[in-house]
């Protein structure tokens, strides 16, 4: 188990923490804009750079004076950094606990092919997944992943994603994996901490984060654009002359709050008597590669609504900008997330 207390590191005009966060034998995704502090959290664990203030605990032992190569912790950047002259199966062997783990891990990592290579000629992705593989044979007792998979195109990021989920889950020990996207922290993840401006907004397992933001800001980086500001009233939210029924909640009436709904979660209305129906119009509609990104402006509001739709329902729909066209709200995927300041 890994556990960080009150750990401080500044630099000039940043400051990350004070974090408080324990890692079990588990994978934690941290995941946040560029700038944020990943980077800066992962070498301030490994012992790369001075901290401030707070500790750093490993398995009961405090490490915080630790130099780096006395902690037992890898850490993994972007570069991945390799002996150039040595071929990549030189490379993953040097630290391995066993020849065979490099095999088994290669084939894993989807690099037997070249593991005859000298590592100043493979390429960026390539490099990456070496890297990791020699981090893995190396056993440490914990593992931080800076980015791993940055370098590699859509579809075998895509498939990897997967199995290093399967991998780090097996090697039983605290993993924290950074990322900025937001399906690989979620699938890779048994849970996932959101950091922006060098502080933990939320930490919780992929499914609370998506679904169930604490914060506007995580809201939208985990990709729940709609976000709006509305009054709570008896039996629902008062959004502009609208009601929106939404499920039981701790807030009081009249509290103004955020409340959000992925777009996902917004369909197309055909029975326009059931409850959160809005008719609207449409603005755009942008074929994202997967699904449909439809924006519609609901009637007599400034505010844009957007709703995903898969290829199929789209084509069966013919959509047409400017048209108009009934959207509905699932009620049980609505949102409130805290008080909202009032509008003067
Ligand atoms: N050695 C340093 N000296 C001064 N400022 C630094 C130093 N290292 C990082 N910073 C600043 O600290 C902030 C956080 O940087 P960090 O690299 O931790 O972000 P990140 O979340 O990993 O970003 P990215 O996703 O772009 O890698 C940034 O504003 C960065 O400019």
């Amino acid at each position: 188990m890994l556990v960080l207390s009150d750990l401080v590191k500044s630099h000039d005009v940043f400051e990350l923490g004070p974090i408080n966060l324990t890692v079990e034998d588990e994978v934690v995704s941290v995941l946040g804009p560029s700038g944020g502090g990943k980077t800066t959290l992962l070498s301030a664990i490994a012992g790369i750079s001075d901290i401030n203030a707070g500790t750093v605990v490993l398995n009961d032992a405090d490490l915080t004076e630790s130099p780096p190569e006395k902690r037992g912790i890898v850490l993994v950047f972007q570069d991945g950094a390799l002996f150039p002259h040595m071929t990549a199966w030189e490379n993953i062997n040097y630290a391995a606990t066993s020849p065979e783990r490099v095999d088994v891990l290669a084939e894993t990592l989807e690099i037997t092919a070249i593991l005859g290579q000298k590592a100043s000629t493979l390429s960026g992705g390539e490099r990456q997944r070496v890297a990791l593989a020699r981090s893995i044979a190396a056993d440490p007792a914990a593992l931080l992943l800076d980015e791993p998979l940055a370098n590699l195109d859509a579809p075998i990021r895509r498939r990897l994603r997967h199995e290093l989920r399967d991998l780090l889950a097996s090697l039983d020990i605290p993993v924290v994996y950074v990322t900025h996207d937001q399906h690989e922290a979620s699938i890779i993840g048994d849970r996932l901490a959101v950091i922006e401006s060098g502080t933990i907004h939320q930490l919780g397992t992929p499914t609370e984060v998506f679904m169930r933001p604490k914060t506007p800001f995580v809201a939208s980086f985990t990709g729940s654009v709609n976000l709006f500001q509305a009054r709570v009233d008896e039996t629902a939210l008062v959004w502009g002359d609208r009601r929106i029924e939404c499920p039981a909640h701790e807030y009081d009436v009249d509290q103004d709050v955020w409340f959000c709904i992925r777009p996902e979660y917004v369909t197309i209305a055909d029975d326009t008597t059931n409850t959160n129906v809005f008719l609207g119009r449409i603005e755009r509609r942008v074929f994202q590669g997967d699904d449909y990104l439809v924006t519609v402006s609901p009637d007599g509001m400034d505010e844009t609504v957007e709703l995903k739709l898969a290829p199929l329902a789209y084509n069966q729909l013919q959509i047409e900008t400017r048209e108009q066209m009934h959207i509905s709200f699932e009620r049980d995927a609505i949102h409130i997330i805290e008080n909202a300041p009032r509008e003067q």
